[in-house]
């Protein structure tokens, strides 16, 4: 892992060790207070610019055009819920996904399936285990966003979003969250439509740099990414893992992030 990660500031490859306690330590205080931690530089910067060349080519051809109008539970309808409320405002998301399953032994594969990383992650989310995903499209995505294109408002599936930027944009590209806007038990629709009419104030933006993991509590902290502008696209990689093993998205959720929900056409 020592070609991939900084090993040296960040001991994620000694579990217990005092550095690894201290360093998670400090996440969780970062995740009580702001419900984000960030490990900056934690991918090696030449690994992380690599990655960005190496795939620029592939998003040209091979990606998914991630472009839709949806609402942020990315769900046409909720339960108890009138179908006008306004917490179901419509927006349009566009960027480009290469899947999992369209990499193979590279530096975000290894890390992904690395088990000192999730062990790290479980640590400072105070679990007793993290899991990978077992769905060969979801488990973890690369997503490039072009001039122009945005990520717009959702909750995302998973109760912790773990991402790392391998390329920043040269304009736009904030990440934009609210935290902890709802609870499992209170949705808290109101506070849904009064945060998309632009009228919470508890809205933070965030400009990440290149290398740096950033782990946030996306299930029920509200995020989007601002529209890129500028020759740069930004580059990110999303990592999914969950408390138990097993975990896949249903048919309709792959058709729907990634369109499809087999093996990539070749
Ligand atoms: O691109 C990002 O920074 C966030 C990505 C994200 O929110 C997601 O994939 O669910
Ligand atoms: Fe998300």
């Amino acid at each position: 892992m020592r070609d991939i990660i900084d090993l040296d500031r960040y001991s994620l490859d000694q579990p217990d060790s005092d550095a690894w306690r201290a360093l998670v330590d400090r996440c969780r205080v970062d995740l009580a207070r702001d419900g984000m931690f960030n490990l900056e530089g934690l991918m090696l910067e030449d690994i992380a610019a690599k990655t960005a060349a190496e795939s620029a080519p592939r998003f040209a051809k091979e990606a998914f055009r991630h472009e839709r109008e949806h609402n942020i539970y990315f769900q046409d309808r909720i339960e108890g819920l009138a179908d006008d409320h306004p917490a179901l405002a419509r927006f349009q998301t566009s960027n480009l996904t290469l899947c999992a399953d369209q990499f193979k032994d590279d530096p975000l594969t290894r890390l992904y399936e690395w088990r000192m990383f999730s062990r790290f992650l479980a640590a400072t989310m105070d679990k007793p285990a993290l899991f990978t995903m077992d769905d060969p499209l979801a488990s973890w995505n690369l997503m490039s966003y072009d001039a122009g294109q945005a990520l717009n408002w959702h909750f995302d599936r998973s109760e912790f979003t773990t991402t790392m930027l391998m390329q920043a944009p040269d304009k736009g590209g904030e990440f934009i969250y609210r935290t902890d806007l709802r609870t499992h038990d209170d949705p808290n629709y109101d506070g849904v439509a009064r945060m998309l009419r632009g009228e919470d104030d508890q809205v933070q933006s965030l400009t990440l740099t290149p290398g740096t993991l950033n782990v946030f509590r996306g299930k029920n902290t509200p995020h989007r990414v601002g529209q890129v502008s500028g020759d740069k696209a930004r580059i990110i990689a999303v990592f999914s893992f969950y408390n138990r093993p097993g975990v896949r998205f249903s048919d309709a959720e792959r058709i729907g992030f990634y369109g499809r929900s087999g093996p990539p056409q070749t």
